[in-house]
């Protein structure tokens, strides 16, 4: 579980968070939503220790993030996994070698035990049998899956995802989101996931924090989207008149 409490963050004079409280359970799949510029990057940004919150805690399972010595950041930062925008693989690199990197990095196992986790990680994505092949020779749905097996490689309890569906068709971006749940659930990990997809909000949001100029707007899941009476929350959710028709159907 991660838990963000009374946290500020201000760039020189410019207040971007202001008093954000918020639980991310584990073994959910958290959605972090809001319009462009209302603080979505710069929360998640917070959460993963990439910038020093002004003031305010960052607690994970009761660990403070912000007051951690460089010792627990670093045992910390190996708990994490992360899935990048773009999949943010090494071009020069077969897939299995991309999986394989953190567990390289990190990993005291043998070379023949790494191998075997990073095949295991890349299965559970469906892709063992692309494990020679190069990222520019896979689709980017399947670079996605790569990320994701390279994330979990370490086996993390907390797992960040930077809008994962991003340059994705609506199609394959339901098999993401449905791999990012399933893991989630799977392996226990808590995941926050930070998206401008209404289909994954629609989809897999167990727990929406809505963000609405730096400050905590909303939060639920999605069933309860579907009765919300917050007008800030429904003219953003329900721009498309897609969603406004299925809301329509739902009452
Ligand atoms: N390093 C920085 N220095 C100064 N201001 C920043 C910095 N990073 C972000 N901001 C400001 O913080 C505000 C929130 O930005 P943020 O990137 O978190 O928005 P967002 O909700 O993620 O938007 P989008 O959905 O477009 O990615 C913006 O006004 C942005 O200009």
């Amino acid at each position: 579980m991660i838990e963000v409490k009374s946290l500020y963050k201000s760039f020189e004079d410019k207040e971007v968070l202001k008093d954000i409280n918020s639980v991310f359970e584990n073994g959910k799949t958290n959605l972090i939503i809001g319009q462009s510029g209302s603080g979505k990057t710069v929360l998640m940004k917070c959460i993963v220790g990439l910038f020093r919150p002004t003031s305010g805690e960052v607690l994970y399972d009761g660990r403070d993030l912000v007051t951690m010595n460089k010792q627990e950041w670093k045992m910390l930062r190996r708990e994490m996994g992360m899935i990048f925008q773009s999949a943010a693989l090494f071009d020069s690199m077969t897939v299995l070698e991309n999986v394989m990197f953190p567990l390289d990095m990190f990993s005291k196992d043998s070379y023949a035990e790494r191998v075997k986790r990073a095949q295991f990680c890349l299965d559970r994505v469906n892709l063992l049998e692309a494990q020679k092949k190069f990222p520019d020779e896979i689709s980017g749905g399947m670079q996605k899956r790569v990320a994701i097996a390279r994330a979990i490689a370490l086996n993390p309890k907390y797992l960040f995802c930077d809008e994962p569906n991003s340059g994705l068709d609506p199609k394959t971006s339901l098999v993401i989101d449905e791999l990012i749940h399933d893991i989630t659930v799977e392996f226990n990990m808590t995941t926050i996931i930070n998206t401008h997809d209404m289909n994954s909000v629609m989809g897999i949001g167990e727990n929406i924090l809505y963000i609405y100029e730096g400050r905590k707007e909303w939060q639920g899941n999605k069933d309860e989207i579907m009765n919300s009476t917050n007008e800030r929350l429904n003219s953003f959710i329900f721009a498309s008149d897609l969603f406004r028709k299925v809301k329509e159907a739902n009452k």
